[in-house]
């Protein structure tokens, strides 16, 4: 068997029991990582502050509620690579009880209405002080019976540049993406934060040009990283871009800023509940932009644009921005996708954008579907 089916196969066996558990790999990293628990090993952290002193794999939502909390997986059984994965069996762990994927309504709105959204979050931004909102919405796919670690396996093949997971938690349910926005990542001593924005579709020659909109989309966002620099009194710190990043089926503009990590040492749980929603996924003024979200999007965000990765582990953080990613019910795929609306945002393309996101996960679901 090659180790692609091994692992595939393992992940299978894994969700036949229920079982919680983390799995990812790193973007340009082709080893795989999994962190499998017990129902008691999951922890539900009340505040994005309390990250501060634990450790494990952390699953947050985009808003706190009784639907999304904040999870914490303790660290269990940690496999880093192929060797690891080839010496444990989980055919020898006992069946989770871990209780049954609660069947929540999902709320899909036509082209229409997302037109009409778009328009409306145009016309609130000429006229208030919003300047820029994250407006999204959800893509269903039907899922049959393909196996859920092959579609895994597609997806870490197709984005090798990004950070690609599959996640099985209690209250959380199934969830898979491939996401290439950083929120902290730690490179030995230092730190990076990372201010993404701008999409368009990717191109075969990569010669992208940006528009006015997309560059002062992604400066919005440069700019509040600053602000929270300034409160965490981090500086001196080094940037790299704006520079063209691409993903999946497209392509950002990316700044990334480097500190010492040691600026921060005992707050980073603190420096990250500052940090998250950053405007890449809400909008600005932060407060008027989240408000408008609760009142536009008539869908629960759940875990889509909340952050997750390895905290602490091994002393170092590998935290990402939830996106392209869906959650798996057992008969459909539920896709997040969204984009941000300034004064320049022309409605239709803001369609097309949330559907060249969304490609990344459709073209991995359909190649396990028609295999
Ligand atoms: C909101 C999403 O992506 C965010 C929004 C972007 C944009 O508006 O151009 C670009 C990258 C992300 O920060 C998404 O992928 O759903």
């Amino acid at each position: 068997m090659v180790r692609r089916d091994e692992y595939s196969f393992f992940i299978d066996s894994l969700l036949t029991r229920n079982l919680p558990f983390a799995a990812w790999s790193m973007p340009a990293e082709h080893h795989p990582e999994i962190l499998i628990g017990q129902k008691e090993d999951v922890i539900n952290l009340s505040d994005f502050n309390k990250l501060n002193g634990q450790e494990g794999f952390v699953f947050a939502p985009y808003r706190l509620g009784e639907t999304s909390p904040l999870l914490l997986l303790k660290p269990g059984i940690y496999l880093r690579n192929y060797h690891d994965l080839q010496t444990f069996h989980p055919e020898d762990l006992p069946q989770c009880n871990c209780g049954e994927q609660t069947v929540r309504d999902h709320f899909i709105i036509d082209k229409d209405n997302y037109l009409k959204d778009i328009e409306a979050s145009i016309t609130e931004i000429r006229k208030t002080k919003l300047s820029k909102v994250i407006v999204s919405r959800l893509i269903p796919q039907k899922r049959n019976d393909e196996s859920i670690g092959k579609l895994y396996m597609q997806l870490r093949k197709q984005t090798p540049n990004a950070f690609v997971y599959l996640v099985n938690l209690p209250e959380a349910g199934l969830w898979m993406g491939a996401t290439p926005e950083v929120l902290l990542q730690s490179h030995g001593k230092t730190l990076e934060t990372v201010s993404l924005a701008g999409t368009q579709a990717r191109r075969a020659d990569s010669d992208y040009g940006w528009h006015t909109k997309d560059i002062e989309e992604q400066a919005f966002v440069s700019r509040y990283m600053l602000d929270v620099f300034y409160r965490f009194n981090i500086h001196p710190y080094t940037t790299k871009g704006p520079e063209t990043m691409e993903s999946g089926r497209v392509a950002h503009l990316k700044t990334s800023f480097y500190f010492p990590a040691k600026k921060l040492e005992d707050r980073l749980g603190d420096f990250i509940a500052g940090l998250h929603p950053t405007p890449a996924v809400c909008g600005l003024p932060k407060s008027t932009a989240d408000r408008y979200i609760s009142k536009i999007e008539k869908h629960d965000r759940r875990y889509y644009t909340g952050y997750l990765g390895p905290w602490q582990m091994n002393g170092s953080v590998r935290l990402f921005v939830n996106l392209r990613c869906m959650e798996l019910t057992p008969d459909r795929y539920i896709l997040y996708a969204g984009g941000g609306i300034t004064a320049k945002s022309v409605p239709e393309d803001e369609w097309e954008e949330t559907n060249n996101k969304a490609k990344t996960l459709l073209s991995a679901i359909e190649a396990v579907q028609n295999i």
